[in-house]
């Protein structure tokens, strides 16, 4: 669409002339009555049908196009004189607001403006994120939302979430039916309990359900009208926010963890009750209630956990990239894992099933795998009463010799790969990250080593993209939670090498998982759809990202891995037998292959200038 120039001026008197309906003008508030097709404005299945027209359009961010009505619908929709009279493409606008958010001085305040952007212009907020991810995923996402989630309750002008306290947990399913927007298809939900690295925020961690779902809509056009952000609010153990005047969460220490989980019971039922057809992702719960809850809603509901099963994915899906690109064979790899919580376990079991599919028993593949906590080693005879998740890779095999320190652990184990899930920033240490390279060097010429501080935000980091490249004399097969610049580094001989980091973080994954569930009418997220997605992710870079020794694809790229991970696991789910979509659908697409699902899910993805929110229709 081009810009409409005022100058050229319709005549807006004629336009209403020709269109009957233009009489509405006149009878604002009383349209609906009389002049129907005005209802009709916004004629889909996303979104109640509608008698709004004026300023009622305007407010409404999923109706509102800003600059970019047509002249028919400013006289059908009584806008006329309500905005200004340019008529501009979404290009335009998108310029202005990339303008404006360069002007804003800190990051938060740039998350602000386009939060506002969002909560007006839905299809603007889209299209600016979509076409400029690299520099807007950062505000959206971590880490800037870690940020956002430490202030929210300062921050706070609108509601932008369904805020469910415990307090009142006999009405969650009049909660649920508040919502403004009908049959959500994903919800991102938390209790606030531990957000990124930060800890418990309690419900000013909501930012992460609104992040992550902003994440759903531009990294895997997901409809922004069905999602649904909620946190649970069950009190916080963070002693700023119950001092704090401004907290809008319960002003209390969490219930006990028996009263957390009848709660969390009561709304995963009144959600499966009044949006039969919702996902579920559960975010940042605290390690005990991440396993927990999953194990326990696993069969029940379609849901999975991002922090086990979609962080496990994502890294699983550059560990394939790293070993072809280290040099180390993939049976030789021997993994050190600094952090045994959520993330930590659950990036290792999906590397343990990686190497039970390629032919290794169960426990040859778990003997490559160590682990490390605050305590040191996790072995079975430390002495020390293992939480749950940490027994399956307690080490059998040290003799009886406890490794406290990572130093220690790494001279014991000589690793060909570091992982970092500790949310502790500076854990890898130059000693540390200068050991690792010597255990990788001392295995053969050209050999490099695999370091991953994937702790979120960046100030929770292991250690920075820079000082892995300059630790490792520049061999470092590098991902990191949170995005790092790229970085320049001149050689022995003079040259200057540009060095450009991975993001492995859960973003490449939960997107294409929670979309191929979504379209597969899946009746719950199996572990095969889970791994298939990892492998799904590995097969997605293409030969440009190949070629420079990328692990990801490229982040404005993220669209095209999630549709690749949308399909394959898709066709997961119909092998596990769990989706609801019918034999006759699933044979056509098995004679034509990969491309008619393709060309479904793709016709299905929310896009601001080819399908708008007006037009979205799963
Ligand atoms: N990149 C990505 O996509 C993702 C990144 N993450 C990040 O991973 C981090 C961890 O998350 P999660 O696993 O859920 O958190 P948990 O709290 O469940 O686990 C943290 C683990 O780190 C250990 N730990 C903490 N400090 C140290 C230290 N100084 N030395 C050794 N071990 C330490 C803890 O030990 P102990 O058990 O003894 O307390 C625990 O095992 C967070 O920063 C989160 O943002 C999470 C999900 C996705
Ligand atoms: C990325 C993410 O899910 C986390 O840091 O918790
Ligand atoms: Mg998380």
């Amino acid at each position: 669409m081009t810009d409409f120039n005022p100058m050229s001026s319709i005549n807006i008197a004629e336009l209403e002339d020709k269109m009957k309906t233009a009489a509405l003008d006149q009878h604002r508030g009383y349209a609906q009555n009389h002049y129907p097709e005005v209802q009709q404005y916004r004629p889909t299945e996303t979104i109640p049908k509608s008698s709004a027209c004026g300023h009622q359009v305007l407010r409404e961010p999923v109706w509102n196009k800003g600059l970019s009505f047509t002249p028919e619908e400013r006289v059908s929709k009584n806008l006329t004189g309500l905005i200004p009279h340019v008529m501009e493409s979404l290009e335009t606008q998108s310029a202005r607001v990339m303008k404006m958010i360069q002007t804003r001085q800190t990051n938060i305040d740039k998350y602000l403006y386009l939060s506002n952007l969002k909560a007006q212009n839905i299809d603007l907020f889209y299209r600016v994120l979509i076409d400029n991810i690299r520099e807007l995923m950062p505000l959206v996402y971590t880490p800037t939302i870690g940020d956002v989630c430490l202030q929210y309750s300062s921050l706070y002008t609108r509601p932008e979430s369904l805020y469910i306290s415990i307090k009142q947990r006999k009405s969650i399913r009049t909660m649920l039916r508040n919502w403004p927007y009908p049959e959500p298809e994903i919800c991102v939900v938390t209790d606030g309990s531990r957000i990124l690295g930060l800890g418990d925020l309690g419900i000013n961690g909501v930012g992460i359900s609104i992040g992550k779902l902003a994440l759903y809509t531009g990294a895997a056009g997901i409809n922004p009208a069905k999602t649904l952000p909620i946190v649970l609010d069950t009190g916080t153990n963070n002693e700023t926010n119950l001092k704090d005047p401004f907290y809008l969460g319960l002003r209390s220490r969490r219930v006990s963890v028996e009263e957390q989980q009848a709660f969390m019971d009561e709304f995963m039922e009144a959600a499966n009750d009044v949006f039969p057809n919702m996902v579920v992702q559960f975010e940042d719960f605290d390690t005990e209630k991440a396993f927990k809850y999953l194990d326990r809603y696993r069969n029940k509901y379609k849901c999975f956990n991002d922090d086990v099963q979609g962080t496990g994915a994502v890294i699983l899906g550059g560990y394939i990239g790293a070993v072809n690109l280290s040099g180390v064979p993939v049976d030789e790899q021997r993994l050190v894992f600094m952090g045994a919580g959520s993330a930590g376990v659950g990036v290792a079991k999906q590397l343990v099933e990686y190497y039970t599919r390629r032919g290794l028993s169960e426990e040859e593949a778990k003997r490559k795998f160590w682990l490390v906590d605050t305590k040191g080693l996790v072995t079975q005879d430390r002495g020390d009463e293992l939480a749950e998740h940490k027994k399956y890779f307690a080490r059998t095999d040290n003799n009886g010799h406890q490794f406290r320190t990572l130093e220690e652990v790494i001279e014991y184990v000589k690793p060909s790969a570091l992982i970092g899930l500790t949310a502790t920033f500076g854990v890898f240490t130059e000693s540390v990250v200068r050991a690792l390279k010597a255990s990788v060097d001392a295995g053969g010429l050209g050999r490099r080593p695999i370091l991953f501080p994937l702790s979120n935000p960046l100030t929770k980091a292991e250690c920075t993209f820079e000082q892995a490249v300059q630790w490792t004399d520049g061999t470092v097969i590098f991902a990191s939670g949170s995005p790092f610049s790229s970085f320049a580094m001149k050689t022995p001989d003079g040259n200057v090498v540009d060095y450009n980091p991975n993001q492995g973080n859960n973003v490449y994954v939960f997107p294409g998982l929670g979309l191929g569930t979504i379209l597969a009418k899946a009746t719950k997220v199996t572990d095969n759809m889970v791994y298939t997605s990892a492998a799904a992710l590995a097969e997605s870079l293409n030969t440009d990202e190949l070629r420079k020794g990328l692990i990801y694809p490229r982040i404005e790229r993220v669209r095209d891995a999630s549709l690749i991970v949308a399909r394959e696991v898709m066709k997961a789910a119909r092998r596990d037998g769990v989706s609801k979509l019918s034999d006759e659908q699933w044979h056509e697409w098995e004679e034509w292959g990969d491309v008619a699902l393709t060309a479904y899910i793709k016709e299905r993805m929310y896009d601001p200038v080819s399908f708008p929110t007006e037009r979205a229709r799963f």
